[in-house]
């Protein structure tokens, strides 16, 4: 479904992304990872060219996004949803008419904008929450409103950039589980930018790991943080050892 081929982005002299490749299939779960500034959310921006690439070609069904028009763009927007760390929510409206707010704008009809919201908002949960504004809601609750605006489109891929970076512990749970959820149900391709282990070790498909600009590993959760090849790899397997037995020892001790 999205075939991204040698993407290659600078900002002045620092090189951001280089040489980089990536497919994802239907419905597939793609988690990028890798150390902070290595270039995942420029990677997956320049998807639908919130970023520009200064070479590159973006294919989403054998179209390239790159060279598309605005209004073409327009288009293929809309299957694609983009989920935010910050929310953007607008806080003067309703959870109801944030998530309506681009339907309609693009020409969708009140009622079957209304419909599509109130849909996306009962998938992740928040049915008795349509008519509360952002102020009234928990970070979690306001990033599965950003979560619903995405889903209200019935997109095709979804792209998300550390949707769960500014919640506290428990409210990041609530919003993993709602991806999860998503990911399990498989009508979106997924590229996920997290630091959310427990997450990607549940639904990935694929983890694809990033450093200094580049993909250095890709494969199945259970060969890349078991079998790492890349330096990065290595890092997280450590890590996972290191939270599995520092928790177990914690709770039960050393027995
Ligand atoms: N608009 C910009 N102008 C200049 N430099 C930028 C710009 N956006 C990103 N960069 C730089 O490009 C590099 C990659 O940034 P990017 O945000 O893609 O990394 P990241 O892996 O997503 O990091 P994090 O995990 O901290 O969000 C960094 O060195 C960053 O400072």
């Amino acid at each position: 479904m999205l075939t991204v081929q040698n993407l290659y982005k600078q900002f002045g002299s620092l090189v951001a992304v280089r040489q980089f490749s990536l497919t994802v299939g239907k419905g597939e779960t793609v988690v990028l990872m890798g150390p902070s500034g290595c270039g995942k959310s420029t990677a997956i921006r320049v998807i639908n060219r919130l970023i520009e690439p200064d070479e590159g070609s973006v294919l989403l069904n054998g179209v390239n996004v790159i060279g598309l028009n605005a209004d073409e763009l327009r288009d293929v927007r809309k299957r694609i949803g983009f989920v935010f760390q910050h929310f953007n929510l607008i806080g003067r409206l309703t959870a109801l008419e944030n998530v309506m707010l681009g339907m309609v704008m693009s020409g969708m009809q009140q009622d079957t904008a209304r419909d599509k919201a109130v849909e996306a908002l009962t998938k992740v949960g928040l049915e008795s929450h349509l008519q509360h504004k952002p102020g009234e809601l928990s970070g979690g609750q306001q990033q599965r409103v950003g979560i619903a605006r995405a889903l209200a489109y019935e997109p095709e891929l979804m792209l998300w950039d550390e949707p769960t970076a500014s919640l506290d512990p428990i409210l990041v749970r609530e919003v993993l589980v709602v991806m999860e959820d998503l990911a399990r149900n498989r009508a979106s391709g997924m590229i996920v930018v997290t630091h959310e282990l427990p997450f990607a070790l549940r639904v990935a498909d694929r983890i694809v790991l990033m450093d200094q600009g580049s993909i250095v590993e890709e494969g199945e959760p259970s060969r890349v943080f078991v079998r790492p090849v890349s330096e990065i790899g290595g890092k997280y397997k450590e890590l996972i050892e290191y939270q599995m037995n520092t928790s177990a020892q914690s709770l039960y001790g050393n027995d």
